[in-house]
């Protein structure tokens, strides 16, 4: 099967919370081909130490290549923890994003509970049989 394609994206102020998940769900995400917007690729490969596809930094534009990218089927899942506290000055950018995923039914989470249970969902597990 091939390798899903995973895009990870966190605000700032949820960015703790990302490399905290990615680090608990490490073996799974190093199976798969990962892509992050600038900043929070960053994060994920110096503290986590995943290789990661890094795009401009969302206010510059991330978030719009990725949506790009899955409009052309070129992304399986994404996990976007967005900071719902804070104004974001791309928000419009944030929202195509979002609606790239309703419009192409690309799974999308957008907070820990929701990213930990679809990754877990991800790949199919191997069940061993003992006949
Ligand atoms: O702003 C973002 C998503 O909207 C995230 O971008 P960075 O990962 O570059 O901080």
């Amino acid at each position: 099967m091939a390798k899903k394609r995973i895009a990870l994206i966190a605000h700032d102020h949820k960015k703790d919370e990302m490399v905290e998940l990615a680090s608990k769900h490490a073996d799974l995400l190093r199976q798969c081909n990962l892509v992050a917007t600038g900043t929070t690729g960053k994060r994920l490969a110096q503290e986590v130490g995943l290789t990661v596809e890094r795009k401009l930094s969302g206010p510059s534009g991330g978030d719009l290549q990725i949506g790009a990218e899955l409009a052309e089927g070129k992304v399986d899942c994404v996990i976007f923890l967005r900071d719902p506290m804070t104004p974001q000055p791309h928000e419009p950018d944030i929202n195509a994003l979002v609606r790239a995923c309703d419009v192409h039914n690309i799974p999308c989470a957008t907070n820990v509970a929701s990213a930990t249970m679809l990754l877990a969902q991800l790949v199919p597990h191997h069940h061993h049989s003992h006949n």
